[in-house]
């Protein structure tokens, strides 16, 4: 098969970058994590930290078989599908493979194109830049919310009123304004306590 038609059917995937590090954000922050990087993305925030991964074109077409290779590699048993916006892909092979070779398998996603994929954790991060998909709603594990502009409490409970019960939900201050909007956070989540906050822990401790 040609490789456009490899990625088509997700047996082939843009990687950008993989890597054995801290699982810095989230419910499972501090829990060391395999985190492969797919490349490509549409979704375009402005404050976005990882904008070189958006174009797919940019990365190497890896074949999922190589891709769990390299994982295997590592102790840890977990891994963390993110991007670019790994949703662009068909997800169902690389998931089956992880699974089949014993990994747990979370997710990072803005949940802007059709879920797809088998996994045990689905972190969901709308964005004001491009809409969910509705399929996301019923899946995602914890709403992790970015805070760059005072309407983003506004944003987040309008999320929050549509994701499913058990879903956790996480504030997490965008890095750059972390500065001016940490303290309403703290402020948000103790009036609001079914609200958690959510720091990107490897910036300080340093770490990919
Ligand atoms: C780079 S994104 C990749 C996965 C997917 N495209 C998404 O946005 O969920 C990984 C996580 O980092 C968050 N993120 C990206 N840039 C950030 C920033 N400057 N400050 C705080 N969080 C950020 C995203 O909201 C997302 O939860
Ligand atoms: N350590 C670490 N934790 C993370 N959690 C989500 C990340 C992401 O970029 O998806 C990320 C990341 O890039 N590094
Ligand atoms: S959806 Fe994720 S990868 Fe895409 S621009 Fe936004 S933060 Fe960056
Ligand atoms: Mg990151």
């Amino acid at each position: 098969m040609e490789k456009k038609k490899e990625v088509e059917a997700g047996t082939m995937l843009p990687v950008m970058e993989a890597f054995y590090t801290i699982q810095g954000e989230g419910t499972f922050s501090g829990h060391p994590a395999y985190f492969i990087r797919l490349g490509g993305c549409d979704v375009g925030c402005v404050w976005c930290d990882v904008k070189d991964s958006w174009e797919a074109a940019k990365w190497p077409v890896l074949t999922i078989e190589d891709i769990v290779a390299e994982a295997r590699q590592y102790p840890g048993r977990k891994v963390v599908i993110t991007g670019g916006e790994p949703l662009m892909y068909n997800l169902n092979p690389l998931t089956t493979l992880l699974k089949k070779e014993g990994f747990t398998t979370h997710i990072e996603t803005s949940g802007a194109h059709p879920f797809s994929g088998e996994f045990d954790w689905v972190c969901f991060s709308p964005k004001k830049f491009k809409a969910p998909h509705p399929s996301i709603y019923e899946v995602a594990n914890e709403l992790k919310v970015v805070i760059f502009h005072k309407s983003d409490f506004d944003f987040a409970e309008k999320h929050a009123s549509q994701v499913n019960k058990a879903c956790k939900l996480l504030l997490q201050p965008e890095w750059s304004k972390a500065k001016i909007f940490t303290n309403e956070i703290i402020t948000y989540a103790k009036s609001h306590p079914n609200w958690n906050i959510s720091l990107q822990t490897h910036k300080f401790m340093d770490i990919p």
